[in-house]
């Protein structure tokens, strides 16, 4: 996509009824509030290749406005200061287990224990519990059997090119896919049914769904749909970034030695570290920015159709019908937008006059407008926390198999290899 848009320019047609944008005006003109024409829909054969309940991702309109005021509620500031014991819990399992490697001498595959940590995080505020990655050093078989789905998921994206072949493949599907499928669903309800059981007015995300549930006509299917795709965008997001800024740091020396001043500075002990004190760290913050631009979790663009009646985008009429997308990673390492793009400048977002001329506002790996991350505050806090934390506790060293980390494929998330470390205790 990079070099589709460095060699013909902001728009490309990447397939017949198909556009790519790149340009920081194209956030607002495809995704933004849209003023006296309706909103771009999200595509259909990516957000529902096949048919399941809907949840908040991939709903229609107006059920998508209803849900995302209940959901709301969860991902308040009020809602955050009473998840952060619970946060700070799992924080300090994913120290105490990594404290343990340091004492034994053993490398450690950091980016396993970022995954173990969220997960745990999201399925205590998802379903009420956690699903005993950081207490079994390993996925949960129930995770594992989100990631086959996502992956089956995306296979099942690009055949809704050929229809036919789809629904032929399908219906060849081995017994035993569906036997695991049928296995997943049953232990997802016995998950749902428990949080369904626990006290009223829990402070977690789907407390607000299960407080209006008669009123939004949800089914136990549909609480499942949407509670399964806060544990996938809420988990592996966060990990693949503190994984990329951990191993940009480790990879950019001068940056990773910036950083642990400021946070061996500012705090005294790791008890003065919380969500709220966590503020105090302005280079950490530009840390974590500059590796979403280079290293943005959801990388592809995510494709929107053209209203009816057609939309301009770019000042260019599209007609309707058209999908459209813009595309994070190939957005992001542009020179048009940001001086020496492939390298990992914090400064950038601090002021540096070397890069006055950055684009800063072309970066939102969170999206923006009416259908962006709800998850944002939440993101920043739990990676904020984790980070300063880890910094302040270990002296990190990458591994010389993991000098290579971040050359990774990508389907909808990355496929993140080991990223492989030594820790040394402060
Ligand atoms: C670095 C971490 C994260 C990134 C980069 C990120 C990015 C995004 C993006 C790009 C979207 C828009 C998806 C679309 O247009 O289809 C989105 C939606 C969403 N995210 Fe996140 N996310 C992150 C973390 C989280 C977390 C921790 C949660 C909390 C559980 C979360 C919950 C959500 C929800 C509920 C939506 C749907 C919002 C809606 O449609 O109204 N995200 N996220």
């Amino acid at each position: 996509m990079l070099e589709m848009h460095e060699r013909y320019g902001n728009i490309v047609r990447i397939a017949p009824d198909e556009l790519a944008f790149s340009h920081p005006d194209a956030w607002q003109d495809i995704m933004g509030h849209q003023k006296g024409q309706s909103e771009f829909s999200k595509a259909n054969w990516f957000y529902h290749p096949i048919d399941q309940p809907s949840h908040v991702v991939n709903e229609s309109r107006e059920q998508h406005g209803r849900l995302r005021r209940q959901m709301a509620h969860g991902f308040s500031e009020k809602a955050m200061r009473e998840q952060e014991l619970m946060i700070r819990g799992y924080v300090d399992m994913l120290l105490d287990r990594l404290h343990e490697f340091c004492k034994s001498g053993t490398p450690v595959i950091l980016s396993d224990w970022y995954n173990y940590t969220t997960f745990d995080i999201i399925g205590d505020l998802a379903f009420g519990e956690p699903f005993g990655c950081l207490q079994g050093s390993n996925l949960d078989g129930w995770i594992k059997g989100i990631f086959d789905a996502g992956r089956l998921g995306i296979i099942l994206q690009a055949l809704s090119f050929y229809p036919l072949v789809k629904r032929t493949l399908l219906s060849l599907a081995p017994a035993s896919v569906k036997k695991a499928q049928d296995k997943h669903k049953k232990l997802t309800e016995q998950k749902m049914m428990r949080r369904m059981d626990k006290e009223e007015g829990r402070p977690d995300l789907i407390e607000g769904l299960l407080r209006k549930r008669e009123e939004l006509n949800l089914s136990i299917d549909e609480l499942i749909a949407n509670a399964e795709i806060l544990i996938i965008g809420g988990s592996e997001t966060t990990a693949s970034l503190l994984s990329g800024v951990t191993y940009l740091l480790l990879t950019n020396l001068t940056a990773y030695k910036k950083l642990k001043e400021e946070v061996r500075t500012v705090f005294e002990s790791q008890e003065e570290i919380n969500l709220i004190s966590v503020n105090k760290l302005p280079y950490m913050l530009a840390c974590l920015d500059e590796a979403l631009r280079m290293y943005p979790p959801i990388a592809n663009g995510l494709p929107r159709m053209c209203p009816e009646g057609g939309a301009k985008v770019l000042g260019e009429y599209i007609p309707a019908n058209t999908y459209v997308s813009v595309h994070q990673w190939a957005l992001y390492r542009r020179e048009d937008y940001f001086k020496d793009p492939n390298t990992y400048h914090p400064e950038r977002f601090l002021g540096d006059p070397l890069f006055a001329d950055d684009r800063r506002e072309v970066l939102q790996p969170f999206h923006i407008g009416p259908r962006n991350c709800l998850g944002r505050n939440l993101a920043y806090s739990e990676m904020r926390l984790i980070l300063a934390l880890i910094i302040f506790n270990f002296d990190i060293e990458i591994a010389d198999e993991a000098r290579d980390w971040i050359k990774q494929r990508n389907f909808l998330m990355w496929e993140k290899g080991p990223l492989k470390v030594h820790l040394t205790r402060v």
